[in-house]
């Protein structure tokens, strides 16, 4: 016959120590989803001109001009090689790629310039969710941290 055992009228975790597995925001989420946002950039025809750094002989005034190169294969690489710690890091960067094209550009007609304002819309699109779902399990997994505290 059903009867409540003691620590069923308890919160759960208090008495036995087990504590029911809640569902709490994941904070490493972020690095498969920018890594799945990358490679969806790199089957973008409009990418490229992006996906590796510029060749000062094709350019030679370039790096006169730009003081950070960026390319797409270099953000891919640092969060390959955990080198981002977070996905404002790696937004932060591949801004830098647009922001280099439009100071580089001879005029804002010109078609590889083009090519980043399509790909900068999408790009801000789908880090916004990113972001976002990140800064909020960051804030659950410190509040967990400080309830974890409490309770020692
Ligand atoms: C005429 C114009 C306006 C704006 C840009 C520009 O943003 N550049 C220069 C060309 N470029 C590469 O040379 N990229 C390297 C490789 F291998 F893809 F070609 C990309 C960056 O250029």
């Amino acid at each position: 016959d059903f009867c409540l055992q003691e620590e069923d009228t308890e919160a759960p975790g208090t008495s036995s120590g087990h504590r029911l597995r809640q569902v709490v925001p994941d904070r490493d989420a972020w690095k498969e989803q920018c890594k799945n946002l990358l490679n969806y950039i790199f089957e973008c025809e409009d990418s490229e001109p992006f996906r590796q750094p510029v060749d000062p002989q094709n350019y030679p005034d370039y790096h006169g001009i730009i003081d950070t190169p960026m390319d797409f294969g270099s953000v891919k690489k640092t969060l390959g090689e955990d080198r981002y710690e977070n996905p404002i890091e790696l937004c932060k960067d591949t801004r830098l790629i647009f922001a280099n094209a439009k100071a580089y550009t001879p005029n804002k007609r010109s078609k590889i310039y083009s090519m980043t304002l399509r790909l900068s819309a999408f790009f801000e699109e789908q880090i916004r969710t990113i972001i976002s779902e990140y800064k909020t399990a960051v804030k659950s997994s410190d509040s967990h941290k400080r309830a974890a505290v409490k309770t020692q």
